[in-house]
């Protein structure tokens, strides 16, 4: 026999997203159940973005003391990977437990569940023998998983995702990256700054490929820099593992490594989880809602699930959303024009709005300025590691997008962003003091470029 509780909320999945949903409506004072059945916190603070922040630190530290003779004298570095992994357990995950963060959540009066959630109609979840009504509804947030290949011979091999990538204590002598996306890329930083002789097997002709082409030249040059092999246009066809790996390429060639990692995309968290029961595909790529996070009648996604960004500031910001639409409390609706991302590679990569493509593809009469980091006074000064550059597309008299990559990159992207957001004429950027010498006096030598 099925109990059942009736609540005025369920929140499936409390990782960035549902831990922000489900917090603020129990502090507002609903009734709300959060169910998870892994980490409260996520992908984020536990195999994403805080943990591959401290690698990436810790990657940039070791290049900066490279960079001393060139600068200041002499540096002898010696890489030791056992630092990153005691901050990453101590500092970081908590040694992947989250206590503090189901705190976090019950000391705001929210009601936490240890388990699986499957829906199993309108408001109503199930999570092993219980069963919840939520009076106002569910919340969808159940993020992604790694997006596995179907390539022949991977499946059952001791590959790595990002979850193992994080979680290493030793270091391979040499790792194969499938997919040069935002992962693939910062760990190939990381790890060949290490000494780890890293190989990206790239299937589009660049890597970061949802980015400016100017992106992709950049990182290519940085990472062939830091000795990483970076391979585009190839797809693997075939992987075999007996004491390393050994992946065949579709052009004829093989490349070997003792670990692999794969890198090529997340998938949405949305089958098993009863969606079908509602009258939605399970099988759909994303969980789509409309501008005020609905998915369906008393159901609302938020976060990787929706497929509008994968970000944390993405799940945090349509938790807001839903937020105010179950509470009733109006505000702004979703609206995407200013998304912000940044690559942490060293340069960062910072990004807002549109690309160039992108808004050409949209039809609108773009206009494009740009500048070489090291053509500004601050790149100049900074010498080495000052490889960069600031673009900004503008349409209609206001920019719809930009590029600031160089070693302020995400900083410098914020400014940026403020005038794509607030739809700032360009004639009031023009009239802009910046100041002398920053990274971000650069944006206003691209804006003079405009043409
Ligand atoms: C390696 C890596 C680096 C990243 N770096 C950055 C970065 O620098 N900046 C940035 O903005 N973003 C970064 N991201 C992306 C960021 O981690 C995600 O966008 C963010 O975690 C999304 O939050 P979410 O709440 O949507 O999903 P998640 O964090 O994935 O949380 C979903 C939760 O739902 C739970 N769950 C799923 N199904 C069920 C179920 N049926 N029942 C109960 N619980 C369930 C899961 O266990 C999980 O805890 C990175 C991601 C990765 C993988
Ligand atoms: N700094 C950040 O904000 C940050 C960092 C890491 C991840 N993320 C988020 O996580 C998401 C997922 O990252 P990701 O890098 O896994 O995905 P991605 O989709 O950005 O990149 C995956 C890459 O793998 C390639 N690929 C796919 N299948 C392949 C195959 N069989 N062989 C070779 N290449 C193949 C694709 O062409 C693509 O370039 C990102 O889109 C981003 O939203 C953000």
């Amino acid at each position: 026999m099925v109990d059942v509780r009736n609540v005025d909320v369920v929140v499936v999945g409390l990782g960035v997203g549902g831990e922000e949903v489900g917090g603020r409506l129990a502090a507002a004072g609903l009734d709300v159940v959060g169910v998870e059945h892994q980490l409260v916190g996520g992908e984020c603070p536990y195999w994403g973005c805080i943990p591959t922040k401290m690698m990436v630190r810790a990657g940039s530290a070791l290049a900066e003391a490279r960079r001393i003779p060139e600068l200041a004298g002499t540096s002898t570095v010696t890489p030791d990977w056992a630092p990153v992994a005691s901050r990453i357990r101590e500092q970081a995950t908590d040694d992947w437990n989250d206590k503090v963060a189901v705190d976090r959540f019950t000391n705001k009066g929210g009601h936490f569940v240890r388990g699986t959630a499957t829906v199993t109609g309108p408001g109503r979840v199930r999570v092993g023998e219980q069963e919840f009504s939520a009076a106002r509804g569910v919340v969808i947030a159940t993020g992604t998983t790694a997006f596995i290949p179907p390539i022949d011979g991977l499946a059952g091999t001791p590959y790595w995702t990002n979850r193992q990538a994080v979680e290493t204590t030793t270091l391979p002598d040499s790792l194969v990256i499938l997919g040069g996306g935002a992962i693939g890329c910062e760990f190939a930083q990381v790890f060949a700054r290490f000494g780890v002789q890293v190989t990206i097997i790239e299937g589009s002709a660049r890597i970061l490929a949802m980015e400016e082409p100017e992106s992709s030249e950049v990182a290519t040059a940085v990472l062939t820099a830091d000795g990483v092999t970076v391979r585009t246009g190839v797809h693997a066809t075939r992987v075999a593992h007996s004491g390393g790996f050994e992946i065949a390429l579709d052009d004829g060639s093989t490349v070997t490594g003792e670990k692999l990692l794969v890198a090529t995309g997340r998938s949405a968290r949305l089958t098993d989880l009863g969606l079908e029961t509602l009258g939605l595909d399970p099988a759909a790529r994303f969980l789509g809602t409309d501008d005020r996070m609905r998915a369906a009648d008393q159901l609302w996604a938020v976060g990787d699930v929706t497929g509008n960004g994968a970000f944390t500031h993405m799940a945090m910001y349509e938790a807001d959303i839903a937020v105010r639409d179950i509470l009733g409390q109006g505000g702004p609706a979703a609206d995407y024009r200013a998304l912000p991302r940044v690559t942490f590679l060293d340069p960062e990569i910072g990004a807002v709005g549109q690309t160039e493509k992108q808004a050409r593809d949209a039809g609108l009469d773009v206009r494009v300025g740009q500048v070489p980091l090291s053509g500004t006074s601050r790149g100049f000064v900074h010498g080495p590691g000052n490889e960069g550059f600031i673009k900004v597309i503008a349409a209609d008299g206001r920019l719809v997008g930009a590029t600031t990559a160089g070693p302020a990159g995400g900083e410098m992207i914020g400014a940026l962003a403020v005038a794509v957001h607030a739809e700032v004429p360009l004639s009031t950027l023009a009239s802009q003091i910046w100041a002398y010498p920053t990274f971000h006096r650069g944006i206003g030598d691209a804006l003079k470029t405009l043409a």
